[in-house]
């Protein structure tokens, strides 16, 4: 019986002071605050992930906010049109092409191109690596501009970019046929001539800047509107425009989709103060730029984790920075299937092979422009974070 209850009264005891370690630990967490820190080069969605995290564990976006997004996505708007209409002449694509009347036997042939989902890569402290693929999941909302379109998956976004994707192929036979109904219209000199080309020059001459407050000029939108409407133009980007009507209307307000799919560089390292689960995280965004780099070395201090973002479908584009270097060049090593899952594991184990300190790596692949799958990759960077604090605690 004594021995009983002094067993009994000693399982109690221990029991007692794992509460304690526990509360001290989470006492310690609370009070040194969890410290987060996005790393990636330019255009990788860092920002994006730090929206998420604001829509998913802060307050969300006030009116104030959204005002202010507004001017950035009307801005978007006109400099993607304008980016929209250089694309035409670089891949030689006239006004009024209609892709259907060139024959398709050749790009049916060739293999698809990678989709393009982000890669994420979380370097922790110690012990094995890890992946989470959040990238074939349902998603809720289908991204347009500012993705306030209707219905569909992240497969099927996938799977239209990728076929997009084939369109803009340089060696297609469509492209060829594009290529070829331009060079006659440059040879007839009426290549500039008509009413898509004159909406072309109304835009192209347009301030690119939306001030705040203001409308995007109701010419500048009817010039939009009309280049957006013709077949050669659709051809050439047929998914950024989608939601022009709304975006352009005197009572448009982003939406939480807008604000994600909109893009501003970031050039000030920001500190954001979220509060999950009673720990507060602050999360340090960085601009990923090569000029902001040198900024990032102070902010390594103390840092419970980085969040490091690659954009895997930059293999294929040129850098911001000087717009000639090819931000990742091929890999000369790869000798796999041009398709997403032995693409994608390449890119991952090029990563994992880099880890000379034995430092715990977590690689997810994930849309960072999509809640549900931003959500579940962090609930489980925060379970990481969170267990890796007890442990180091010793519990
Ligand atoms: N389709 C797609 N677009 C994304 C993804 N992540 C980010 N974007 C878009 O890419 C653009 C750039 O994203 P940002 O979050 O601003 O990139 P960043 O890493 O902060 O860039 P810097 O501030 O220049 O370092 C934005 O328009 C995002 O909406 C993604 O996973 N998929
Ligand atoms: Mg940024």
């Amino acid at each position: 019986m004594g021995t009983c209850a002094s067993a009994e009264s000693a399982a109690a005891a221990a029991a007692s002071k794992d509460i304690d370690k526990q509360l001290k630990a989470e006492m310690k967490a609370i009070e040194q605050n969890i410290k987060l820190l996005l790393l990636g080069a330019g255009e990788t969605g860092k920002s994006t992930v730090l929206k998420q995290i604001k829509l998913i564990h802060g307050t969300g976006y006030s009116d104030e906010d959204r005002a202010a997004y507004k001017v950035t996505v009307l801005t978007n708007v006109i400099t993607s049109v304008k980016t929209l209409l250089h694309a035409m002449d670089t891949l030689k694509i006239p006004f009024g092409f209609d892709p259907t009347s060139a024959t398709i036997e050749e790009t049916r042939d060739n293999p698809l191109p990678p989709p393009s989902p982000f890669l994420t890569v979380e370097k922790m402290d110690d012990g094995d690596a890890q992946y989470h693929t959040s990238y074939c999941e349902e998603s809720e909302d289908d991204i347009g501009v500012g993705g306030g379109g209707g219905g569909g998956s992240s497969c099927n976004r996938q799977k239209k970019e990728a076929v997009e994707g084939q369109l803009q192929h340089k060696d297609d036979s469509v492209a060829r046929a594009a290529a070829s109904a331009y060079k006659i219209l440059l040879e007839s000199e009426t290549l500039h001539t008509g009413p898509v080309a004159q909406a072309a020059e109304v835009v192209n001459t347009s301030a690119i800047g939306v001030i705040a407050g203001k409308l995007i000029p109701k010419e500048v939108a009817d010039a939009i509107s009309v280049i957006w409407k013709d077949i050669g133009v659709q051809y050439c980007f047929r998914r950024f425009l989608n939601d022009l009507c709304r975006i352009c209307n005197e009572s448009f307000v982003p939406t939480d989709q807008d604000i994600l799919n909109s893009r501003i560089m970031t050039t000030t390292i920001t500190e954001t103060r979220f509060k999950i689960e009673g720990i507060i995280f602050r999360v340090f965004d960085v601009g990923g730029q090569r000029s902001e780099r040198k900024k990032w070395a102070p902010y390594f201090d103390d840092i419970n984790a980085i969040i490091y973002l690659v954009a895997i479908n930059s293999y294929d584009q040129i850098c911001f920075e000087d717009n000639s270097t090819n931000r990742t060049d091929y890999f000369p090593t790869y000798e796999g299937p041009n398709d997403y899952d032995n693409g994608s594991e390449y890119f991952a184990t090029r990563f994992l092979s880099l880890n000379k300190y034995e430092k715990k790596i977590y690689v997810h692949f994930t849309w960072a422009t999509d809640t549900k799958q931003i959500k579940t990759v962090l609930a489980i960077v925060n379970q990481i974070i969170l267990r890796s604090n007890l442990v180091e605690a010793g519990l």
